[in-house]
């Protein structure tokens, strides 16, 4: 097989349906598990969200980063925790700021957060971690109602794919029990610009997803996410038409207590167009405390291998070395 159509292609639509059968459901819930056993990744198939919307969401996204002046990036730039605006998470980075693993990663993008109901201004001017506002630029034309109904869509999308994930876990009689969790899910969206890399770098270093499943929509570039697999090849997942590439976080291994395993990747992206990418990371609620499913905890010999993770902690953490860590390569 092509190292591209390596990982498994899953249908969760049963869990979309309300008419399915639980034997439909059943099934499918059997090849998610094989998939986030094996991989940590998958491609999603009959996922219902419109195609015209994700063409819309990228075009505009390619919009943004080619046809807007520097002024309209610079007016949502992210900015520190307490400085006037900023929130230290949510704005634009520019080329080079994100850094993964110390070293400056080459691409740039606008993160945005679930927005939260009460923002938490700091010393009158700027806001507490992650507790501002999203900065929306005011170009390209009806870019935030776009993205606003795509989050909609893709929020409704990571409910469902809980309620699967439980079936999976052997939660059939109980599946709510991953998305009561997630039920307010503090959910993370970049919009992310990829120029071709010069050289040596990287486009986004390696790194697991540190909350639950990321959806990724993407253009149709070709070789530049990448999936370790578990016998230390590197995968290309390149986009398939129709389908997100999918793959578990970081509280996805706490709570099967290790039993699926959130997978490495990385972007290398040396083709000669730019790249564009808008992936949507479900996550935990702000103050979901995170711990091994007992079921899981049994059929992986019985003894806990994580404690509880309060989400907003990790979260902080992560976020905080994403910028605030200097980058060591010197760029
Ligand atoms: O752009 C991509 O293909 C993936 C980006 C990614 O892995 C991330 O933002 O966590
Ligand atoms: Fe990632």
């Amino acid at each position: 097989m092509p190292p591209s159509t390596a990982l498994p292609i899953i249908d969760l639509s049963p869990f979309l349906s309300p008419s399915s059968t639980p034997e439909q459901k059943r099934a499918a819930a059997a090849a998610l598990n094989d998939a986030c056993t094996t991989h940590g990744f998958f491609y999603l198939t009959a996922h219902g969200v419109p195609a015209e919307l994700e063409s819309r969401v990228l075009a505009l996204a390619r919009k943004f980063f080619l046809d807007t002046p520097a002024a309209t990036k610079a007016a949502i730039q992210r900015l520190d925790p307490g400085a006037a605006g900023g929130d230290g998470a949510r704005g634009y980075q520019r080329l080079g700021e994100n850094v993964t693993q110390g070293a400056s990663d080459h691409h740039e993008a606008i993160d945005f957060y679930r927005p939260v109901e009460a923002e938490e201004a700091v010393g009158g001017k700027g806001y507490g971690l992650l507790r501002g506002p999203n900065l929306w630029p005011d170009q390209p034309e009806g870019f935030r109602a776009a993205f606003e109904e795509y989050w909609k869509r893709l929020t409704q999308l990571g409910d469902a794919v809980m309620k699967a994930m439980a079936w999976a876990l052997g939660y059939e009689g109980d599946e709510d029990v991953i998305l009561r969790w997630t039920d307010q899910p503090f959910w993370v969206a970049r919009v992310i610009g990829y120029p071709p890399l010069k050289g040596e770098g990287v486009s986004c270093g390696v790194h697991t997803d540190y909350g639950c499943t990321t959806f990724l929509l993407a253009d149709d570039t070709p070789g530049s996410l990448q999936v370790l697999s578990k016998d230390g090849e590197w995968l290309d997942a390149d986009m398939i038409k129709g389908c997100y590439v999918v793959n578990i976080g970081d509280m996805v291994s706490v709570m099967t207590n290790g039993l699926w395993q959130s997978t490495k990747h990385r972007v290398i992206h040396t083709g000669d167009r730019y790249r564009v990418s808008v992936p949507f990371f479900y996550e935990p609620n702000w103050d979901a405390v995170i711990k091994p499913l007992e079921k899981c905890v049994q059929k992986t010999g019985g003894a806990e291998k994580y404690g509880e993770v309060v989400y907003s902690a990790h979260l902080m953490g992560k976020v905080s070395g994403n910028f605030y860590s200097a980058a060591t390569d010197g760029k």
